[in-house]
């Protein structure tokens, strides 16, 4: 098996206090990784650390391939109110390919056309971000991610909130990608989604709790044990 990141005894947090203890774990190549665990746990901080955002103060993070992976942060009072329009903002997508002079070429527009569509916002796209419901402004933050082009999407709980629609559409856009050879990492609290993916990472007080297909990771007896609530027979 091929691995897109390989984290060996990665220690990581914020101002001075690690969230991740010696963490060690494998994301294959080519499939969607859900990542589960608490609130708390240190899913967002390693999605963090794999994107580069969270320096490692100890511990090693090697990627397969040298290219700046794609990350969707979580909606949050910030990203709410940049003010930027949604066609802007999924075109900041394209920024980190953009030559000297900055300026987008016809492939980068067409790219952003088509992210749009595909998350189903093109008709949406010349209002402002702080003007959308949250849902839309959700999939505004994805397309920026997919319009990136990365060979590693990372995402923090984009289903989080959306509409049962909502929700398939970003399903079937994330199973595009690994169709298409990428690798998608996805935090998320929705364990029957958890359950649909290729690789599980089970964290707990920031270290993995369990790792490998969900159906052998994300037992009753684990769901028991980490989130400590009784499974209903
Ligand atoms: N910016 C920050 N500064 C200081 N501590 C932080 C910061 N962000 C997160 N933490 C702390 O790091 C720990 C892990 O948080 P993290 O956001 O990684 O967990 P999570 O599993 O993504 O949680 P949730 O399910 O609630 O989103 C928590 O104890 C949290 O309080």
């Amino acid at each position: 098996m091929r691995h897109q990141v390989r984290l060996d005894e990665v220690s990581a947090g914020y101002a001075g206090r690690d969230v991740l203890k010696q963490l060690g774990a494998r994301i294959p190549a080519f499939t969607t990784t859900a990542v589960v665990g608490p609130n708390g746990s240190g899913k967002s901080t390693l999605l963090g650390v794999m994107a580069g955002v969270i320096r490692v103060t100890s511990g090693s993070v090697r990627h397969r391939t040298g290219k700046r992976p794609a990350f969707v942060v979580q909606r949050s009072a910030a990203t709410d109110a940049l003010p930027l329009t949604v066609r802007e903002a999924v075109a900041m997508g394209r920024w980190g390919r953009l030559g000297l002079w900055r300026r987008l070429s016809r492939e980068d527009r067409a790219v952003v056309e088509e992210c749009m569509d595909r998350l189903d916002i093109a008709s949406l796209a010349d209002r402002q971000l702080g003007e959308l419901s949250g849902g839309q402004r959700q999939r505004a933050l994805v397309a920026q991610g997919l319009a990136q082009e990365a060979d590693l999407l990372l995402l923090d709980e984009p289903t989080t909130g959306l509409d049962a629609t909502a929700q398939r559409l970003i399903a079937d856009v994330l199973a595009e990608v690994t169709a298409r050879g990428g690798t998608v990492v996805q935090a998320t609290h929705d364990l029957e989604a958890a359950r649909s993916a290729g690789h599980l990472l089970l964290l707990q007080g920031g270290a993995v709790r369990g790792e490998g297909p969900p159906a052998e990771v994300l037992t009753g007896e684990a769901v028991e044990r980490v989130w400590q609530i009784p499974v209903r027979v």
